[in-house]
């Protein structure tokens, strides 16, 4: 029978200096399995946060590590990720729970850490970016995340909060309000072409793939607007792996819905005024059909950047559970056959090994071990490259907490 407690009597501690680029030092207490070459586990640590670059406060913050860590089976490539000015686009995604906020808010930091203005965005209705930094990110606008070196900011979409803004400009001002709105999403033609189409009521029973139509509409304005050049790395946070897949097949559903518009406004141009009056009088058919074509191409744009190997990429997270991993691999599947690239995966949570196991952890590291063992020998998952990431026994918020993780993940 396994020993009752995981005391950490049989690691040896040590002390463990951690120096992050010339900005913050954390001092703590490490222990190791003799099992092993290389540390792996913190037990009962103490770290403290200290601010090493002179004109800065100080930043000092405590918590406390009981048990961290297992050795990364590959390093993630960060190098890679980094090197170019290029601006390039990291999507973390998987089920709920599984860690995503966690792990896309550390990737943020270490970039913005590493000399890269960056953007973290959360298209996830239920936004946890402002917990997992633990500052206030929300208000649908670039916000400053204050602690890393170079910019980082964040935004945090709020479909929901967007939708009502739409239902009430919708009731008070009909088709005007409702189109001033579209065309600050980008998606203002569209309203024009739907204009009589009654807009107000489709939102009381809004269709499947708005809330993702509104995050796209933010991700087309990446590539168009000023605000938004400087970024050189935009980390998305997304939601649970349906939304995300909706998310990602709603350019080429909105490519062939504006393809057909565009084919029947052609039909009915010399067709009866009636007709007509269906898609507006005073405007110049060519004029509205070159519109709706630009719109066309923007969300070829957008398909694109989703598939561009160059430029994007995918990160699955998942944790070590049969449940996890099984839907981990459906979602590259579907990934795949969206030609979306998918290089990482991130198995979060992973408890550390310990010579002392108590039953309850002895049990639950051989339940992961063997979901580990799944990802190995799964055809979908077992050419992405592993990261594993370490369960911490405590919550992992602010800036300091999130470099840590991030440290240790992106390496
Ligand atoms: N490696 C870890 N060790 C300990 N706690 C973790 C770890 N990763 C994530 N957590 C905790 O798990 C909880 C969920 O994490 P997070 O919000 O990052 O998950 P998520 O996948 O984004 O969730 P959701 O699907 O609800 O958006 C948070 O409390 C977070 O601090």
């Amino acid at each position: 029978m396994a020993s009752s407690s995981c005391a950490p009597s049989m690691f040896s501690p040590f002390l463990h200096k951690f120096r992050a680029r010339n900005s913050i030092a954390m001092v703590g207490l490490l222990s190791y399995s003799p099992k092993t070459p290389t540390p792996i586990s913190l037990t009962k640590s103490s770290f403290t946060f200290i601010s090493l670059s002179t004109p800065r406060k100080p930043l000092k913050k405590s918590f406390q590590v009981r048990s961290v860590a297992a050795p990364t089976e590959a390093v993630s490539g960060f190098d890679d990720m980094v090197s170019e000015t290029k601006r390039k686009y990291y999507m973390l995604g998987g089920k709920g729970g599984v860690g995503k906020t966690s792990c896309a808010a550390s990737l943020a930091v270490k970039f913005a850490n590493s000399g890269h203005p960056t953007l973290v965005v959360s298209t996830d209705p239920a936004h946890s970016l402002s917990d997992s930094f633990a500052q206030d990110l929300t208000g649908g606008t670039l916000v400053p995340v204050e602690g890393p070196d170079s910019p980082l900011f964040a935004l945090e979409i709020n479909p929901e909060k967007a939708r009502e803004e739409f239902h009430t400009v919708a009731q008070k001002n009909g088709g005007t309000g409702v189109k001033d709105f579209m065309d600050g999403m980008g998606l203002g033609v569209l309203a024009e072409q739907l204009g009589e189409l009654k807009l107000g009521e489709l939102l009381d029973t809004p269709p499947p793939g708005l809330d993702e139509a509104i995050a796209i509409s933010k991700v087309i304005q990446f590539l168009e607007s000023q605000e938004y050049s400087m970024f050189t790395r935009i980390v998305f946070d997304t939601a649970p792996t349906g939304h995300t897949l909706r998310l990602l097949s709603l350019p080429d559903f909105l490519d062939r819905s504006i393809g057909k518009i565009l084919k029947l406004k052609q039909k009915i141009s010399s067709a009866t005024s009636a007709i007509k009056s269906v898609f507006g009088q005073e405007e110049n058919p060519q004029d509205a059909a070159g519109k709706l074509e630009r719109l066309r191409e923007r969300m070829v744009k957008v398909r694109e950047l989703f598939r561009d190997t160059d430029s994007t990429e995918f990160v699955i997270v998942t944790i070590p559970t049969v449940m996890a991993v099984n839907e981990s691999s459906r979602l590259h599947a579907s990934l795949k056959k969206e030609n979306v690239p998918v290089k990482r995966l991130i198995v979060n949570q992973i408890l550390p090994p310990s010579a002392t196991d108590c039953k309850f952890c002895a049990i639950k590291r051989k339940d992961q071990m063997r979901a580990l063992d799944m990802i190995r020998s799964d055809p979908e998952l077992s050419n992405l490259t592993l990261i594993q990431a370490p369960l911490v026994d405590v919550e992992i918020r602010g800036v300091p907490a999130l470099k840590f993780m991030g440290d240790i993940i992106w390496k």
